[in-house]
């Protein structure tokens, strides 16, 4: 199904949270096509209007469509008390590592929408409607919850403590909620979302991104592929995190690189956070007590992080004639204290490289796998820059199927699985009304399937993503695949990894020919990662 069965899909939802009354809309438009366009071309302010007050007000439902309740949403049923948890135990059949798999049976059983209860880990309603969707968007507000993380919460409070001797606020991008989320989000907004900020930093992407590729060749055995490319590819992402966080080369590339003491530290460090993490937060919610070494694990993995940060800030003296750093940003934010500047950094420096080590394992894998698609982002880049130039801001402008490459790697991969919002409000979904403080799940890897969404969706096609590709596909106006989450609490560092992503497979396929015979498959941790590694070659062009 193209934009039309969008457009009708729209339609159903418009119609099912009443914003069509007698099957007309409310702007006089009398078919569901013409409401959908309506919505789409935001060419009658009514329609959205009517369609959020009426999410606000459920009542108003009433009269047009019968909601239906809560507790009548379809999903797995579950025993007292633990609900359907124990099916991801040994005594179950759901394999947690497995958890896009489990997300697309769930989908295959139940539809569109269902909720599954994890007894105390709470009730999740699972949505993959379009509609629903932007339902759900529209009703996020000003400041948008995402549900948050008590033990980050805990850590980073008791190492700010420890550490910077002040108490350290714990309303911070990732975690915070409200007002004060807003407060900080808005200034690293400043620094890392406006293009001409990110564009900064297009010199040092361009830098550590040649020291990658000489890493590679250095590192090439007798078959041209990469021993423990997995490893080299986090060295590489917490130079680009180190670098344009801290504004100074952590030195993570150095041919005699042998785990100097603070970057092997930060390299270190941050697969503790990850690896405890999961552990602590996804398990029961006294897990911290029973696993009282991985509690500390996770605090020392704070704490290092946080003295990384620390150690840098005091060295803030020449930060003006430095190359650009993101701390050098806050610290002269006039709305942040050196406390919150010093947290954010923290959880940039976390947030954005485990997951962007995963999405460049993806690309390299996808690139290796798809000779005829490396080819054609090969010719764009030959025409948009000579080998060995600095890649800019007007180069990016002229690779679309480079950028579309991206995009559906992501579709196929979605490094993180689920989108999270909790609304103040109550809203209807697919017929069901589902109350304020519901935490509500979008599984992107269910998304990036769906044949109606994107014909021949098994097949690896970027075109599709072009305005006017080949094969019939035609401009996609709405994308369902959001990678990097959607609206105001969308994630901060997009525009700096999709530039890090351009920059680095612009260089990467005019140095190497890429080739992988190997299926890889994808396991769920904190993210998705490819499994096992494949073994990709790299022939030096
Ligand atoms: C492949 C790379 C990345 C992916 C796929 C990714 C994905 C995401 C997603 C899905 C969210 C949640 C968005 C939402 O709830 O709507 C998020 C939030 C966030 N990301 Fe990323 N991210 C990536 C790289 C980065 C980088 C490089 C940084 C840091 C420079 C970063 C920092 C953050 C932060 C701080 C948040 C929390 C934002 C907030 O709640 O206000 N991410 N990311």
């Amino acid at each position: 199904m193209g934009i039309t069965g969008v457009l009708g899909r729209r339609c159903d939802a418009v119609m099912r949270s009443g914003r069509v009354l007698n099957g007309q809309c409310k702007c006089g438009r009398s078919s569901l096509w013409n409401v959908g366009l309506c919505i789409l071309r935001k060419s009658s302010s009514t329609v959205t209007n009517v369609g959020m007050e009426t999410c606000v007000d459920p009542t108003a439902n009433k009269t047009d469509v019968a909601v239906r309740p809560f507790h009548e949403i379809p999903g797995p049923k579950g025993l007292p008390i633990i609900g359907s948890l124990w099916e991801y135990t040994f005594l179950g059949k759901l394999d947690p590592r497995r958890f896009d798999e489990v997300l697309w049976n769930r989908y295959q059983e139940y539809g569109k929408i269902y909720k599954e209860d994890l007894g105390p880990r709470g009730t999740f309603v699972r949505i993959a409607d379009p509609g629903d969707i932007e339902t759900v968007y529209r009703n996020e507000g000003r400041y948008p919850h995402r549900p948050s993380f008590p033990l980050v919460r805990e850590s980073m409070e008791a190492a700010g403590q420890e550490l910077l001797k002040h108490r350290a606020r714990s309303e911070s991008s990732f975690n915070g909620q409200g007002l004060e989320w807003y407060r900080t989000r808005s200034a690293v907004n400043r620094t890392l979302l406006r293009r001409s900020g990110v564009a900064l930093f297009h010199p040092t992407l361009n830098e550590i991104s040649d020291d990658f590729l000489a890493l590679l060749k250095r590192s090439l055995d007798e078959n041209n592929t990469v021993p423990d490319i997995t490893w080299q590819i986090r060295r590489y992402n917490t130079e680009v995190a180190g670098t344009t966080i801290f504004g100074r080369r952590p030195g993570c590339l150095e041919p005699d690189f042998s785990g100097s003491c603070q970057t092997s530290e930060m390299i270190k460090s941050i697969d503790d956070f990850f690896a405890s993490w999961l552990k602590l937060e996804i398990g029961f919610p006294l897990t911290k007590y029973l696993l009282k070494d991985t509690w500390n694990g996770y605090m020392n993995a704070h704490r290092n992080i946080l003295r990384i940060v620390k150690y840098h800030m005091d060295l803030d003296v020449e930060y003006e004639d430095s190359r650009p750093s993101v701390l050098g940003y806050l610290l002269s934010e006039s709305s942040l204290s050196d406390t919150d500047a010093a947290m954010s950094a923290v959880e940039l420096f976390v947030g954005g490289m485990q997951s962007s080590s995963h999405a460049d394992m993806f690309q390299l894998y996808e690139l290796a796998r798809h000779p005829h698609v490396q080819e054609t982002i090969r010719r764009e880049v030959t025409e948009a820059l000579p080998k060995g130039e600095a890649v800019t801001s007007a180069h990016l402008h002229k690779l679309p199927y480079l950028k579309a490459f991206v995009k559906e790697t992501f579709r196929f991969h979605p490094v993180g699985l689920l989108h999270m919002r909790i609304l103040d409000r109550d809203v209807v979904l697919s017929g069901y009304r589902v109350p304020a403080h519901t935490t509500i799940e979008i599984p992107m890897s269910v998304l990036g399937r769906l044949e109606e969404l994107y014909p021949q969706a098994d097949r690896f096609l970027p075109e599709r993503w072009l305005r006017r590709g080949p094969n019939g596909f035609r401009s996609r106006m709405f994308s369902h695949v959001t990678p990097f989450g959607h609206g105001p609490r969308a994630c901060i560092g997009r525009r700096l990894a999709e530039d890090k992503f351009y920059i680095q497979i612009a260089k990467l396929v005019q140095n190497f020919d890429l080739h992988c015979d190997e299926e890889a498959d994808t396991v769920t941790g904190c993210f998705q990662e490819l499994s096992p590694t494949p073994n990709i070659r790299f022939t030096p062009r």
